[in-house]
């Protein structure tokens, strides 16, 4: 396969940005949010450049005077500058809150999105912990805090941010077991990304929306709080805070009723801005992205194992020397002890360089538990009970699952059922594509792209440049199959699994995906393991086919054997039951073409 090589435009994630910035500041919640919000950070930050008075400077000669020249809000009951003590409390208020909100964010995100997607003892105990926090009384804890350590608001605040780390892990890690396994999470998985590259690439992405409106939610939670703490007299009197005023302002309510408008509208306007500024970011990040069949039959390869029923009842086999892909005895089973189910029981099967394998038989006839056990990717609680899986004189059922990730998306690929729900619909396609060459080749930014456009053209997407900047819901079932298709091939596999590739497509789609996968896999003598119900792609597509039922093995012999005069009356039956839906074509095909194994040999 050549690969044209072009310059790629490296534009994508700078448009990406300013769509959405822009989006947000279009609502005019978000505009004025983010403005009185700026407003205060700058003036927290600015505070001490202004030159203001003494926020603590006591002069009781100016005590109570209302607001004129010397003092803009005029000043308090020991004569202290109402204005500046406002502006230094913006500067107390958000160190405050934003220390609550750092340590509750880092907590319970980073705690939260590991016990979504790992499961297991640390969800157990990271649950357990969240629930006896969200039963601890704050306040009470917040008065021993003090009454241990002193009056510092920022330890409060500390503290306190242990007390909001539920608010993040509960919604985090409901988000992350909602998508932990989607089809999408599994491809990229298949396609040899690392756990922590899923995590930041494809669950973070997911639970980016809500950990946003909820970080805006725990601020003004925390803003309150820290405010309430200061007017109860919890924390320091001394500090230029807006409780602290609100405290000074509720007792002279009498004398000056204006001492306690200010710290009271400034506390109001933050939290209002804080929830409108999470709802318009929540909203622009959602907002975001909205033939015939040519008759080919590869000529009959010679069986490389025993054929028929002799499969699954005599005694294994030894791995032959000359298979890409060799099973053995497979058995997987779900469950531990007595309650173990058995779901595939001891399959032998065989796959040489460049051969294509059909897997063909019934539902739940275990093709998936076999192809899954080969990927690695067996469900929560399916293993590989006995047997042996040899890939290219590897054994896969004892490699650790560092060295199966590093196999996927090099050596062995993955092409799935339902293309859509396999392409993350947060990324654009082009990024999904390149992320794996990047990774796994360790191609440059461009290299990728222009690979990834190369490809693309091969796979008979007429605008690739569009489509590499479509993002999946853009683009029809059929070309996501072509896209999925492209990126398994994109690291050059020497095995190929498909699960159903075409089930999901319709039949004019259905035909030229086909085509398209007989030609890569001739242009690059990859071989296939072809999971199918369908023996018209058998015929399309295959050198030998396995027929299982009800977890076994009970026929394996060239496509020309099974098609013509299968051995097995199951096998009989299950043609003539898949035939009867959809007429097929007399075998064999008039425009058979050599196999590169053919050609070989
Ligand atoms: N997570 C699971 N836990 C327990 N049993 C399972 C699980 N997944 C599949 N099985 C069982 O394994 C058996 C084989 O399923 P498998 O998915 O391999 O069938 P299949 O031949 O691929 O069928 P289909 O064509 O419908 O996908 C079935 O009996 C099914 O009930």
């Amino acid at each position: 396969m050549t690969l044209a090589t072009e310059v790629p435009t490296d534009v994508e994630p700078v448009v990406a940005r300013s769509g959405l910035i822009r989006r947000f500041l279009h609502n005019p919640l978000g505009l004025i949010s983010s403005i009185v919000l700026l407003v205060v950070i700058v003036i927290a930050i600015v505070v001490p450049f202004l030159g203001l008075p003494d926020p603590n400077g006591v002069n009781l000669r100016e005590a109570t005077r209302p607001p004129g020249p010397g003092h803009l809000l005029g000043t308090d009951s020991s004569g202290r500058d109402t204005f500046s003590r406002l502006m230094w409390g913006s500067q107390v208020i958000l160190i405050g809150a934003g220390i609550a909100l750092a340590i509750s964010l880092v907590i319970g995100t980073v705690t939260g999105l590991l016990a979504g997607y790992y499961g297991g003892w640390f969800d157990s105990g990271a649950s357990w912990f969240n629930n006896l926090n969200m039963a601890l009384p704050g306040i009470v804890v917040l008065l021993a805090v003090r009454a241990v350590v002193g009056p510092s608001v920022y330890i409060a605040m500390a503290v306190f941010g242990v007390l909001l780390t539920p608010a993040f892990f509960r919604v985090v890690r409901g988000a992350v077991q909602s998508v932990r396994n989607e089809l999408y999470v599994d491809a990229a998985r298949v396609s040899g990304l690392s756990d922590a590259r899923i995590i930041s690439r494809h669950i973070l992405t997911v639970v980016r929306a809500p950990v946003i409106i909820q970080a805006a939610r725990v601020a003004g939670i925390a803003i309150a709080i820290q405010a309430g703490l200061e007017f109860l007299g919890v924390t320091d009197s001394s500090v230029p805070s807006w409780g602290n005023m609100l405290n000074e302002g509720f007792r002279k309510i009498a004398l000056n009723p204006g001492l306690i408008l200010w710290p009271s509208l400034a506390i109001g306007l933050v939290c209002m801005a804080l929830v409108l500024f999470g709802n318009a970011l929540r909203d622009a990040l959602e907002d975001r992205g909205h033939g015939t069949t040519r008759a080919v039959r590869l000529p009959a390869r010679p069986a490389v194992e025993p054929s028929a029923t002799a499969a699954a009842a005599t005694p294994a086999p030894a791995h032959p020397e000359n298979a890409l892909l060799s099973v053995q005895n497979l058995k997987v089973a779900y469950g531990i002890g007595p309650g173990q189910k058995e779901v595939v029981h001891g399959v032998t099967l065989h796959v040489a360089p460049g051969e294509v394998l059909g897997l063909v038989g019934e539902s739940g006839s275990g093709k998936t538990q076999t192809a899954f056990s080969i990927l690695g990717l067996l469900p929560e609680g399916g293993r590989v009970s006995e047997g042996s899986i040899l890939f290219d004189g590897k054994e896969l059922s004892t490699m650790g699952p560092k060295d199966r990730t590093a196999l996927r998306g090099t050596d062995i690929a993955y092409i799935p059922q339902e293309p859509m729900s396999n392409l993350d619909p947060s990324f654009r396609i082009g990024h999904q594509l390149t992320v794996p060459m990047r990774t796994k080749l360790g191609l440059s930014k461009a290299d990728a792209k222009s690979r990834a456009l190369a490809l693309l053209a091969r796979v008979g997407i007429a605008d690739p440049e569009k489509t590499f900047k479509s993002y999946p819901h853009e683009v029809s079932g059929g070309m996501a199959q072509r896209v999925l298709i492209a990126g398994a091939v994109s690291c050059n596999p020497r095995l190929l699994i498909a699960d159903e590739p075409t089930t999901a497509l319709d039949v004019t789609v259905q035909a030229e995906v086909l085509d398209l996968l007989r030609d890569l896999q001739r242009e690059t003598g990859m071989a296939v393991v072809m999971v199918t119900h369908n023996f018209g792609v058998v015929a399309d597509i295959c050198d030998r086919v396995a027929v299982m039922q009800d977890g076994r093995l009970v026929e394996v012999d060239t496509v020309e054997k099974i098609l013509t005069s299968p051995s097995q009356a199951y096998t009989q039956k299950l043609l003539d039951s898949m035939l009867e839906d959809s007429p097929t074509r007399p075998y064999p095909f008039d425009d058979d073409l050599p196999s590169p194994l053919q050609a070989k040999e």
